[in-house]
């Protein structure tokens, strides 16, 4: 289901407080600052292969994961969007 990027802050940040069985972000922001970070740099790079050799349906999907583990490590750090929103 398809979402805009405040309803997946929302989401998440309720996943963050509820901590329900089986989610993937709260094993995210178990696993730490560190861990998310990796990803963020993991996905970077592939957003940018996407970009050079695989098409734009594949660089949409990575483009997106990678503002799912931007948004995770916003709710780590315990930023809002508008700490963020402040400087576009
Ligand atoms: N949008 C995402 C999302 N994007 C990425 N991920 C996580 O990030 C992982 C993808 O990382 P990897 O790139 O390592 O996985 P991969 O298999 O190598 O994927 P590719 O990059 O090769 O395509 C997935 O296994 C998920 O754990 C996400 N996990 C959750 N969401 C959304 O977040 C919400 C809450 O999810 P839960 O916390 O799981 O309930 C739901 O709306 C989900 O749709």
């Amino acid at each position: 289901m398809s979402k805009t990027f405040e309803e997946l802050f929302s989401e998440l940040s309720s996943k963050a407080q509820t901590r329900p069985a089986g989610s993937s972000t709260v094993e995210e922001l178990d696993r730490g600052v560190h861990a998310i970070g990796k990803k963020i740099v993991e996905e970077a790079s592939e957003v940018w292969m996407a970009a050079e050799y695989e098409g734009n349906e594949r660089l949409a999907e990575e483009i997106s994961q990678e503002i799912y583990h931007l948004q995770v490590m916003m709710i780590k750090q315990g930023l809002t969007l508008d700490d963020v929103y402040k400087y576009l």
